[in-house]
């Protein structure tokens, strides 16, 4: 038997950093959406312990640190425990998203391993529980887990409606900078946002690339500052034909664009493949579905 669970990039479409709590995280307001880009986990029942194995373009960034530590290893072994399910078997993740790049790679894992695991072994977790598994994981888990454009308040926890999304072009470009999430939260020394005041749909990618650009990602110049590459690669696509809005993505280093259509997007990425040797490129859509 073989299961598979695909973990769509996180994009944030906008990153208001609101407050911060005693215990040094920090409360956000923030629009995240997924991407079709996507790293894919497979499960296969065995009888061995459970383990993993790495693979597909970013899986050797990963190998260096001990398997046990992956994120989705993790969430197997959060999922198990209190349960009579036996933690055997294989899973292999194909690893096709750049790491610690701001489109939360290994929350989407995570989350992905909660789904494929619960349903792998017929836990029947209730969708509380498996949200409360996810906060213990990490911020961005519980977002990846519903994995549909939402609304994300308090440290990410708090999920609320997103306003209808029109069809949407989308164009992702990391430099092959990792960037760490702490260093840039740390690095952050502006006043705190205020909450975004959201319409409850956008007719086309204009009006909502419009009012978007009204709002901000708060973690971009901390992020520009520890790694400049961010704004070579911000410039750059923001010159590209057909380019509504670019802006970088959680706490980057991968920036996005957003296009009238998926073609739009394809073709900027023709572009950019002619000038940008080893830069990684995404070029597809929003995935549509809202909470
Ligand atoms: C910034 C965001 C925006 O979506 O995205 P990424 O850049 O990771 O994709 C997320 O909040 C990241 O979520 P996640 O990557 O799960 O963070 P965690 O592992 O829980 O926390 C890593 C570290 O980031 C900081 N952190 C994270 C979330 C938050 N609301 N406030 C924080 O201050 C803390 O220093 C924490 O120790
Ligand atoms: N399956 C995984 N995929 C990516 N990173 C992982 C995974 N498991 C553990 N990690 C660790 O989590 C850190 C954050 O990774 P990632 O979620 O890709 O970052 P971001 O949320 O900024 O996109 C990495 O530095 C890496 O060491």
């Amino acid at each position: 038997m073989s299961l598979t669970e695909t973990a769509h990039a996180k994009i944030n479409l906008y990153l208001h950093v609101t407050g911060k709590r005693p215990d040094g995280y920090h409360l956000l307001d923030s629009l995240a959406v997924f991407s079709d880009a996507a790293d894919r986990l497979t499960y296969e029942a065995s009888d061995a312990p459970l383990n993993l194995t790495l693979a597909g373009p970013f899986g050797d960034k990963l190998a260096s640190e001990a398997s046990d530590d992956n994120l989705v290893m993790r969430a197997a072994r959060l999922l198990a425990d209190g349960t009579d399910a036996r933690l055997r078997g294989r899973l292999v993740l194909e690893k096709n998203l750049p790491v610690a790049s701001g489109i939360g790679g290994g929350s989407a894992d995570a989350a992905a391993t909660l789904r494929l695991l619960d349903r792998a072994w017929n836990l029947n977790t209730s969708r509380a529980r498996l949200l409360d598994l996810a906060e213990k994981l990490g911020a961005d888990v519980p977002v990846c887990l519903v994995q549909r454009a939402t609304r994300m308040r308090g440290i990410g926890e708090q999920l609320d409606p997103a306003p209808d999304l029109p069809p949407c072009g989308l164009l992702l470009v990391n430099s092959g900078d990792a960037v760490s999430t702490p260093a840039v939260f740390k690095a952050r020394n502006a006043a705190f946002s205020p909450d975004a005041t959201l319409p409850d749909s956008w007719p086309d990618v204009a009006t909502m690339a419009h009012d978007l650009a009204r709002l901000s990602n708060d973690l971009e110049p901390p992020a520009r500052a520890l790694c400049p590459n961010i704004s070579l690669v911000l410039d750059t696509i923001a010159a590209l034909p057909g380019c509504r809005l670019a802006r970088m993505s959680g706490s980057g280093a991968t920036c996005f664009g957003l296009f009238d259509t998926a073609q739009a997007a394809q073709k900027a990425a023709e572009i950019l493949h002619k000038h940008a040797g080893q830069w990684w490129i995404h070029a597809g859509s929003l995935l549509q579905t809202a909470l």
